[in-house]
């Protein structure tokens, strides 16, 4: 099945980027200069994804709420420096991007990830992407899975929520799609496993990029790639 969707909003953080080393190193550092446990970096993937206080929580020792603000204030300062260490777009990004542009499809970013740190991410790793709309979370607005984004960035794309697939690695971005009324495919290359992304209504799963190519936009004509 080719949905064929006018407008594809992407989360950030384990869809577009691999961003994983570089927040799992960043709060380790903040835990580590506050005297707390450490964690390894592969149990951030579960950390991530419910915005940068919901992140501070979870990898807080219990009983050590305390700790949350000084954590978070170091966090974010060491973040801020160390942002593009070794985040770098997944395999096969560019080149979906690329496609889905060729084919008129109206792009976006929406994450839970702070607004400024989403924005300068895809301003220096997706230049030559032509995003309608980048938006991380801001004050005020209420952060994924609330649908009130998602649909705000459909009536900026021009498009209705039905026209849009909203394409994410976990289960809030899943349940955003939902709530939104918008295709939801889920990606394998993130941080979350397949269970996780079918159990809450992913309609598609892509494994690779050329799957979630497959899934948006029709197959070149036979002959075409030839001439
Ligand atoms: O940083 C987060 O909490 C999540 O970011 P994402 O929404 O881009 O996955």
């Amino acid at each position: 099945m080719t949905l064929s969707p006018r407008a594809v909003i992407f989360d950030l953080d384990g869809t577009l980027l691999d961003s994983l080393h570089d927040i799992g190193a960043a709060l380790n550092h903040a835990l580590s200069t506050h005297g707390l446990p450490l964690h390894p970096l592969p149990a951030y993937r579960h950390f991530v994804g419910e915005g940068v206080q919901v992140l501070v929580s979870r990898a807080l020792p219990p009983g050590r709420e305390e700790m949350h603000a000084s954590v978070l204030a170091t966090y974010r300062a060491f973040y801020a420096e160390h942002m593009f260490d070794h985040t770098r777009p997944f395999p096969g990004i560019p080149e979906v991007l690329a496609r889905l542009e060729a084919e008129g499809v109206k792009l976006a970013v929406l994450s839970n990830k702070p607004d400024a740190a989403t924005r300068k991410l895809v301003a220096a790793l997706l230049p030559q992407v032509p995003f309608v709309a980048v938006y991380g979370e801001r004050a005020g607005v209420p952060r994924k899975p609330d649908p009130t984004a998602a649909l705000a960035v459909a009536a900026e794309l021009g498009v209705a929520p039905g026209e849009c697939a909203f394409i994410g690695d976990t289960a809030v971005d899943v349940e955003t799609a939902r709530a939104s009324g918008m295709y939801a495919v889920g990606v394998t290359w993130g941080f979350r496993d397949v269970d996780e992304l079918e159990s809450h209504g992913a309609q598609v799963i892509a494994r690779t990029s050329e799957e979630l190519l497959r899934a948006l936009v029709p197959a070149p004509r036979a002959g075409a790639a030839s001439s």
